[in-house]
C-alpha cells in the first residue's frame, strides 16, 4: 500500500452529454474520514458508485486499498464495504437472519458466522431485536444494521453514501460515534454528505464537488479560512448610543434602520477586547453583541452559489 487507501486522478463520468465528473483526484489517507460533500446532484453518488466497482469511469486513474481498480476489480471489492442510500436490509427477515445471510456470502463458516453476527449486532446495540423482523426496526436502527452487515465481511475501507439522511438529531449521533469507533479500528471511511455539521464534526478532510469538479479540499479549518464573513455583530436600542458606537469604531458596517454595527474580524479574543475598549471609551453599552466566525456554510455557498441548502448563520451571543 501507498499510505492511501483511496487515490483518483482525473476521474471522469459522463451521462449522454452531462459531463458528470470532469477531472477529479482525490486522495484518502489510510484511517482517516474524508468527507465528499455537494448539492443535490453533484456527483457524490457517482463517485461512490466508481469508487466500489458498481460503475465504470470513462477516465482516470483510480487505486482503492492499492488496487487498480480497472485491472483488479475483485481485489478492491475484496476490501471494501458500502453502504448506500438505498439499504440493503431485507424488512422481511428478522435482523440476524439478515446479518448471517451476508456471512454466507462472505463465505464465513456457520460457527464463524454466528459468532460474528452477535457480536456486530451486540456492538450496534441490536441484540435485543435481533430476532425481530427488520420492517419493525426505526429508521436509525435499520441505518445501523445496514452498516453492521457491512462491516461482516471484515472491510478495510468503508463507503458511507449520506449514512444520517433522514435520521433523528439523537439517531444521527449515535450514527457519528459508530463512524468515529470505525475509524479508531483503523478503517477508512469515504463518506458522502449534504450535512455541512456532519463533515466538520468527523472527516478529517473535506472536499466539495460543484459542477463536477472538487471547488475546494481540505481540512475544515482550511476550508473556513477561504471565506471572508467572521465579524462582531453590535445590536443597540438608543439611537443616540448607536451613532456613538458607530463614530467610535473604525471600520464598521452601518445598519441604520436596525441600529446594528458590523465589524469585520476573525472573531478573536484580541479583536474583540479592541472592540469593547473603544466602545468603554466612547461610554456606550450595545444591547447585544455576537460574534460570527466563518463555517461550513459559508464556504459551501461562497463555492456553489449558495443555491443548495438554506443558509443557517452560527452566531453565538455572547
Ligand atoms: N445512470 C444514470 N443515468 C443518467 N444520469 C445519471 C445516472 N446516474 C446519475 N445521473 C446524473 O448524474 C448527476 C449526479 O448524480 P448523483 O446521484 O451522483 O448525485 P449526488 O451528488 O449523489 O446527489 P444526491 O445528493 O441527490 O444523491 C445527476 O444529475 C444525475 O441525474
Amino acid at each position: 500500500m501507498t499510505g492511501l487507501a483511496i487515490a483518483a486522478n482525473g476521474l471522469r463520468k459522463s451521462y449522454g452529454d452531462k459531463a458528470v465528473l470532469d477531472g477529479i483526484d482525490l486522495a484518502v489517507p489510510e484511517g482517516t474520514i474524508f468527507s465528499l460533500l455537494g448539492p443535490n446532484g453533484a456527483g457524490k453518488t457517482t463517485v461512490v458508485k466508481i469508487l466500489s466497482t458498481l460503475v465504470t469511469a470513462d477516465a482516470g486513474e483510480l487505486r482503492v486499498g492499492g488496487h487498480d481498480l480497472a485491472a483488479d476489480p475483485q481485489a478492491v471489492r475484496a476490501t471494501i464495504g458500502v453502504t448506500g442510500q438505498f439499504s440493503a436490509v431485507d424488512g422481511l427477515i428478522t435482523g440476524e437472519e439478515n446479518m448471517l445471510l451476508m456471512a454466507d456470502l462472505h463465505h464465513l463458516s456457520r460457527r464463524e458466522g454466528r459468532r460474528v453476527s452477535a457480536e456486530l449486532l451486540e456492538r450496534f446495540d441490536l441484540a435485543e431485536a435481533a430476532s425481530k423482523p427488520a420492517s419493525t426496526y426505526s429508521g436509525g436502527m435499520k441505518r445501523r444494521l445496514d452498516i453492521a452487515m457491512t462491516l461482516v465481511g471484515g472491510p478495510r475501507i468503508i463507503f458511507l453514501d449520506e449514512p444520517t439522511t433522514g435520521l433523528d438529531p439523537r439517531s444521527r449521533h449515535t450514527m457519528w460515534q459508530i463512524i468515529r469507533e470505525l475509524v479508531t479500528g483503523g478503517v477508512t471511511v469515504f463518506l458522502t454528505t449534504q450535512y455541512l455539521e456532519e463533515a466538520d464534526e468527523l472527516a478529517h478532510r473535506i472536499a466539495v464537488l460543484h459542477d463536477g469538479t472538487i471547488a475546494a479540499e481540505g481540512t475544515a479549518d482550511e476550508l473556513k479560512r477561504i471565506v471572508p464573513g467572521g465579524h462582531v455583530r453590535l445590536r443597540f436600542t438608543d439611537p443616540a448610543a448607536y451613532r456613538k458606537a458607530a463614530s467610535a469604531l473604525r471600520e464598521v458596517t452601518r445598519d441604520d434602520d436596525a441600529l446594528t454595527l458590523r465589524i469585520p474580524g476573525d472573531g478573536s479574543q484580541r479583536e474583540l477586547r479592541a472592540v469593547l475598549d473603544a466602545l468603554d471609551s466612547a461610554g456606550v453599552e450595545a444591547d447585544e453583541l455576537t460574534v460570527h466566525t466563518p463555517d461550513l456554510d459559508d464556504v459551501f455557498f461562497a463555492l456553489t452559489g449558495g443555491a443548495a441548502v438554506p443558509a443557517q448563520p452560527k452566531e453565538a451571543v455572547r
